[in-house]
């Protein structure tokens, strides 16, 4: 057992340029701040997003004109590359990482909600480093999660972490629009506050990930409320994920 779990999630914004490429010292940064935990005695659970922009990297524009097919599509193709990329970082780092695909199904109480337990303790009970994201090759409609942000809330609670740090390409959640000078960065939040007000529109394209800092914030409260205390920060930043763990003021912090 380890001294302390934590999940991280990072969304496809942190990892991709501005013309929508995987940038690995992006990743690299990140499998080496998961290392230097790992030495302290602290495991990572990370999810991932990305393999919907690495499947586009891959396939370049497709003929397919169903939204869902092609995200099945583009997902599929990504999904092996992502983890062709993360094998190969943690093995420099002399680590070992593992794949698992949910869909929500296997959040529901009963035998397959057991079996992600299980998948997950063996994991991290064996010191290997578990990569969760959603199963978009097979999930559609009813199995699908809103988005990463929701699947890293609920396997958070799933394996009582102790903190969860949501990684995205701003430093937290603003008061407004993130580029006006009026905005000032939210420190702290509690699980019941509403502050949907603060939520601008979402203005990203296929691929560049779903959901945007509204659901962030829902999620992050939902995992905030089972007394995980959780981070929304800026995964495009260096140290950002060790500096929380050394207790360092930044991003916004959702706790009891
Ligand atoms: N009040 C707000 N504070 C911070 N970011 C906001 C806010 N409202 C909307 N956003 C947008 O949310 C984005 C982060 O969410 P998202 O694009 O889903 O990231 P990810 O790909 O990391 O999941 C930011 O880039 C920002 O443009
Ligand atoms: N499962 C999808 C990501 C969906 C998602 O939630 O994306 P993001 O909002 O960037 O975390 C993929 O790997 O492309």
């Amino acid at each position: 057992m380890h001294k302390e779990r934590i999940v991280i999630k990072v969304g496809t914004n942190v990892m991709t340029n501005k013309d929508n490429r995987i940038v690995r010292p992006v990743l690299r940064r990140l499998v080496k701040q998961i290392a230097e935990l790992y030495d302290r005695d602290i495991i990572t659970l990370l999810v991932s997003s990305g393999s919907a922009i690495a499947g586009k990297e891959v396939l370049g524009k497709s003929k397919i004109k169903d939204k869902t097919q092609r995200r099945q599509v583009y997902s599929s193709i990504g999904q092996p590359r992502m983890m062709r990329l993360y094998y190969d970082i943690f093995h420099d780092y002399g680590m070992k990482c593992a794949q698992v695909l949910p869909t929500k199904r296997d959040f529901s109480p009963g035998i397959h909600r057991q079996n992600m337990i299980n998948c997950c303790e063996g994991l991290l009970s064996e010191g290997v480093i578990p990569i969760a994201n959603e199963d978009d090759a097979v999930s559609v409609t009813m199995s699908m999660f809103s988005d990463n942000d929701e699947l890293a809330s609920l396997i958070a609670q799933l394996i009582n972490a102790d903190k969860l740090i949501i990684l995205t390409d701003i430093d937290g959640l603003y008061t407004g629009n993130p580029n006006a000078e009026s905005s000032n960065l939210v420190k702290n939040v509690n699980p019941e506050e509403d502050l949907n007000k603060y939520i601008q529109d979402n203005t990203k394209a296929e691929g560049e990930g779903r959901g945007g800092m509204g659901s962030k914030l829902d999620y992050a409260q939902q995992a905030a409320a089972q007394n995980i205390p959780t981070f929304i920060a800026n995964g495009k930043k260096d140290n950002t994920i060790i500096d929380i763990i050394n207790g360092k003021s930044i991003g916004t912090k959702i706790s009891l």
